[in-house]
């Protein structure tokens, strides 16, 4: 069998190509040639990116086959996730990679804007020597004004503290206490800007937070204001910046990050009181390693099926190794399920019983609706957009849970009712320590069948003679019969067969005995396993 390709966009640390290990086809493309990307996609089962790679909508329809879509970093703003998820692609990040660095890259830009390193460097490299010109300014008592106490802002803040500074922050998410642990007053954004001698910046972008700083706020600001921008391009308004700096009406900027990068062409980049660096806040050897590492082991347990801790787009979480079997059994449930019915399913309940409760069961929910969508959809459908396929066919789902479990250790059920009133239902469990997945009930049937590739379940009216009818439908036909069960819950009233077959059976000959033996239902469902 071919090897999943992962398909790396981007320079990443070879720590990376080490950690995914020897059963990927690991291939290498440009990110930034959007043809060259586009047509890798094509065949890529995963893809590795940092910033300087667009997965929009439109790559994600190029990759048919895509799985996951994993940042070797934070931000993932260069990443469509609507789209993804619509796809059932999932999305990784590796979201404390690289925060230390991001952090210190704040750090330093303060510092070095405080005292014109930059400038005084390349003027001694230049030949001068000028002292009283790059005359700076301590941090010492000072107040620097953090925007976003999040990972970095928070590190930023720690380190800060030890410089002897009075500390500002302005994040609405994050509460007055969290602040006061830090060290930290919370303020305005207004207040914030108002007060402050230096500002750092940590927050993502977003529709609220682009052009958070502006013209308005560059009015407000100390003459003496040096602000700092690691985080992402246009949360500070760029034309605003310029203006506000080639005015002298605040003293300084340090900016990692752009709208456009790199910034080729921006005024920002004559200005004398500006320094700036290529989006370098992630490039360390320590976090290129950590980024790298982390991506790939979730790149291994999506291709592998499993639910990933950094999907930012599903349910992730450590599966508890109880819980861990159910989830291909419950996949197959839901196969089942809806391989009984053609008719739109109002409602489904995700029914799980027995000791297996005690642990997080969620992912049999999104297991059992995978199972029931992939034969529903023409699209993939993952644990990322099974919930999607719900939610748009309007079909309200429930995970039931109960400690109790009659007759099996533990029992898995999806029930439902049809848009037509009509009640649907299919149980499981695991046997033996083989841990066999079987069917053990059927629309209320008692039966106990392996679950097999192809099964044949009929309903017909219970009468002597039936199964010598169907048997020699199918021998005649060479399908062979693996297994058989007969259930009913009365003499002579409606009795379900439940075959495993080796084949395939055609439809014109499930038509045939459909006819024959007179029966209400008769479905092949074939259980396919990805
Ligand atoms: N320059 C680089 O190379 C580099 C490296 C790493 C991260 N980053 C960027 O740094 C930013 C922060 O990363 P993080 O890991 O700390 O993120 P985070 O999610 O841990 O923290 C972000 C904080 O911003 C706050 N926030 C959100 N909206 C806000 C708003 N409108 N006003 C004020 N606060 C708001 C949140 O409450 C949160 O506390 C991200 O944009 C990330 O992409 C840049
Ligand atoms: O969001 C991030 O992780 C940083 O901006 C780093 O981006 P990079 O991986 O392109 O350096």
């Amino acid at each position: 069998m071919a090897k999943p390709v992962v398909l790396i966009a981007e320079e990443l640390s070879p720590a990376t190509v080490e950690a995914l290990g020897p059963d990927f086809d690991v291939r290498n493309v440009d990110g930034t040639d959007r043809p060259a990307l586009l047509a890798a996609l094509a065949e890529a089962d995963a893809i590795l990116i940092r910033s300087a790679t667009q997965v929009d909508a439109e790559a994600i329809a190029a990759a048919k086959r895509l799985k996951v879509v994993a940042r070797a970093g934070v931000g993932l703003d260069n990443v469509d996730i609507k789209a993804a998820t619509a796809a059932g692609v999932m999305v990784v990040n590796a979201p404390t990679s690289n925060v230390v660095s991001a952090a210190e890259l704040a750090i330093g830009h303060l510092l070095s804007i405080a005292r014109h390193i930059p400038d005084a460097h390349a003027s001694l490299k230049s030949g001068q020597w000028k002292r009283s010109k790059y005359t700076g300014v301590e941090l010492y008592e000072k107040t620097i004004g953090v925007v976003g106490l999040g990972r970095i802002g928070t590190l930023v803040a720690q380190r800060l503290a030890g410089f002897g500074a009075q500390l500002l922050a302005f994040d609405p998410y994050v509460t007055p206490a969290r602040a006061q642990q830090l060290g930290v007053t919370l303020v305005t954004l207004d207040e914030l800007v108002e007060r402050s001698d230096f500002i750092t910046i940590h927050i993502p972008r977003t529709p609220e937070t682009t052009g958070l700083i502006g013209t308005e706020q560059f009015a407000k600001a100390k003459p003496n204001l040096r602000i700092v921008n690691c985080s992402r391009g246009g949360i500070i308004d760029e034309d605003a910046l310029y203006a506000a700096l080639k005015s002298n009406r605040i003293a300084g900027a340090a900016l990692d990050v752009f709208v456009q990068e790199p910034p080729t062409g921006s005024p920002l980049l004559e200005l004398p009181n500006i320094q700036l660096t290529p989006h370098l806040g992630a490039s360390t050897d320590e976090a290129q390693e950590k980024a790298g590492v982390s991506v790939a082991r979730s790149v291994r347990l999506a291709l592998e099926g499993e639910l990933v801790p950094d999907a930012v787009n599903v349910a992730g979480g450590v599966i508890h190794q109880t819980v861990r079997p159910g989830i291909p059994l419950m996949e197959k449930l839901g196969q089942v399920f809806s391989g009984l019915t053609d008719s739109p399913l109002a409602s489904i309940d995700v029914e799980v019983r027995g000791e297996i409760v005690e642990h997080d069961v969620n992912v049999l929910k999104l297991a059992a609706l995978k199972g029931i969508f992939s034969r529903m959809a023409s699209e993939q459908v993952s644990y990322v957009n099974a919930p999607l396929h719900a939610e748009q066919r309007g079909v309200a789902v429930r995970l039931i849970t109960d400690a109790v479990s009659e007759e099996y250790r533990n029992l898995l059920t999806i029930r439902g009712s049809l848009t037509d009133g009509t009640q649907l239902s299919v149980s499981g469990t695991l046997t033996g320590t083989k841990q066999i997945q079987k069917i053990v009930e059927i629309n209320g049937y008692d039966v106990e069948v392996p679950i097999a590739e192809h099964l044949i379940v009929m309903i017909y009216q219970d009468r002597p003679g039936i199964v010598a009818v169907y048997g020699k439908e199918f021998g005649d036909a060479s399908i062979n019969i693996a297994g058989m069960q007969i259930a009913r819950r009365s003499v002579g009233g409606q009795a379900l067969s439940v075959l495993t077959v080796d084949s395939k059976v055609p439809d014109s000959l499930l038509e045939h005995v459909r006819g024959a033996i007179d029966a209400d239902l008769m479905k092949e469902i074939d259980i396919v396993v990805d």
